[in-house]
C-alpha cells in the first residue's frame, strides 16, 4: 500500500479574481475550496490515475472535518491522527499572477508524534510511503527525520518532498525520489542558478548524499530526472495555464505511477511532467483522461 503522510494539510481557498491589488477591496469571480496540503493531492491525484493509496498526518477541527469529507468522498483511505486544534486555510489568488499565502497550521506534541511513527512502524519493504509539505509544528519539527530513519531501518522505500532542512535531514537514509522545484533547490544551496549544468551538478550533490532519484520540477520549464548515472529531460506541453496549485503533488503522482508500472527512466519522466501540466492546465488537480492526452506531447531527452 501507498501512504501518503501530511503533517500540515490544509483547506486550499483559491480566490480567482480579474486583478489584484494590494491595499484595496478585490472582489472574487469565483471561489474554490479544496481538501489540500501536498500528500493529500498525492493521493487525490494517484486516486484519478486508479492507484489506492492511505492518507495519513494530523487533521483537527472543522477544517479537517471537511477533508476527511472530501477524502471519503473520493474514495481515498485515510487514517488521520485527530488534534484539537482547526487545520489550516491556505489561500491561493489567481489574476494576472498566482499569490499563495499558506497559514502555518497546528502544534502537535510528542504522543501524537508517537502515534504516526507508530502507524509506520507496521509497514513493510513492499509499502511506499510518501512524506510532504511542510511540518507541524511543536514536535514535527524532527518528525520528517524520525520517519525516514524508521523507512530505512525496516526497508520501507520513501520519497521526500519538502523544503531545506526537512528534506536534507532525511537524505542520509537514502529516499526513493526527492523533488524539490527550482526555487527550493537554490534555497538550499543558496544560489541562483544559470543553467541546466549547474541545476544537474547540484542535483548530483544530493544524490552523492544518498538519494535515488532527484526531479529538479521547472514550472513552464519542465522537469530534470537525475540519477547517480543518468540525466533526462523533459519540456511542458503547451496549454492554458489555469491553476498551477498541486502541478509539484501531481509531478510525484505521476513518478509513482511510473514506479508502479515499472518504467524505465524516461518513460517516468514523462508521466511526472504530463501529471504536473495536467494539473496546471486544471481548475482542480488534473483527471486521468487530461494526464494521457498530454503523454504523447512531451520530449523527454537524455542528457547523460
Ligand atoms: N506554467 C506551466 N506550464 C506547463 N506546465 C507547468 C507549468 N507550471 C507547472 N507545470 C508543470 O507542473 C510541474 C511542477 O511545477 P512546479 O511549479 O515546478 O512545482 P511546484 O508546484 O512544486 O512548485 C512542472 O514540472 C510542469 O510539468
Ligand atoms: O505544506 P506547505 O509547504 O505549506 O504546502 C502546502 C500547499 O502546497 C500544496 O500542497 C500545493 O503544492 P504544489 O503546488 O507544490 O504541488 C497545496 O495544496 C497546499 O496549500
Amino acid at each position: 500500500m501507498i501512504y501518503t503522510i501530511t503533517l500540515n494539510p490544509s483547506i486550499d481557498y483559491v480566490m480567482f479574481t480579474q486583478q489584484m491589488t494590494v491595499g484595496e477591496l478585490n472582489r472574487t469571480t469565483r471561489t474554490e475550496k479544496y481538501a489540500g496540503g501536498k500528500g493529500i493531492n498525492v493521493s487525490r491525484l494517484l486516486k484519478t490515475l486508479e492507484i489506492d493509496s492511505t492518507a495519513t498526518g494530523y487533521i483537527g477541527g472543522f477544517t479537517g472535518r471537511f477533508i476527511l469529507d472530501e477524502l471519503e468522498k473520493y474514495d481515498i483511505k485515510s487514517q488521520f491522527i485527530t488534534l484539537d486544534r482547526d487545520t489550516r486555510i491556505n489561500v491561493k489568488i489567481k489574476s494576472e499572477n498566482e499569490t499563495e499565502i499558506n497559514a502555518s497550521g497546528p502544534i502537535v506534541n510528542e504522543s501524537q508524534c508517537k502515534q504516526l511513527l507508530d502507524q509506520i512502524n507496521i509497514l513493510t519493504p513492499n509499502d511506499l510511503v510518501v512524506v510532504s509539505g511542510s511540518s507541524a509544528k511543536g514536535h514535527g519539527k524532527t518528525l520528517y527525520k524520525e520517519i525516514a530513519k524508521l523507512c530505512n531501518e525496516k526497508q520501507i522505500p520513501f520519497i521526500i518532498d519538502a523544503e531545506k532542512e526537512l528534506a536534507t535531514q532525511t537524505f542520509e537514509y537514502k529516499p526513493l525520489l526527492y523533488k524539490p522545484n527550482i526555487h527550493e533547490l537554490e534555497a538550499m544551496f543558496d544560489t541562483t542558478f544559470t543553467s541546466d549544468e549547474d541545476i544537474i551538478s547540484h542535483a548530483r550533490k544530493i544524490i552523492d548524499q544518498g538519494v535515488q532519484t532527484v526531479i529538479v520540477s521547472m514550472g513552464e520549464d519542465g522537469a530534470l530526472l537525475i540519477t547517480d548515472n543518468e540525466v533526462y529531460k523533459a519540456l511542458t506541453p503547451t496549454g492554458e495555464v489555469i491553476n498551477t496549485v498541486g502541478a509539484g503533488d501531481s509531478t510525484v503522482a505521476g513518478f509513482i505511477y511510473a514506479r508502479e508500472h515499472q518504467y524505465n527512466h524516461l518513460k517516468t519522466l514523462k508521466y511526472a511532467v504530463a501529471s504536473g501540466s495536467a494539473t496546471a492546465f486544471s481548475s482542480d488537480l488534473a483527471q486521468k483522461d487530461e494526464v494521457l492526452k498530454l503523454i504523447n506531447e512531451i520530449k523527454v531527452q537524455k542528457l547523460s
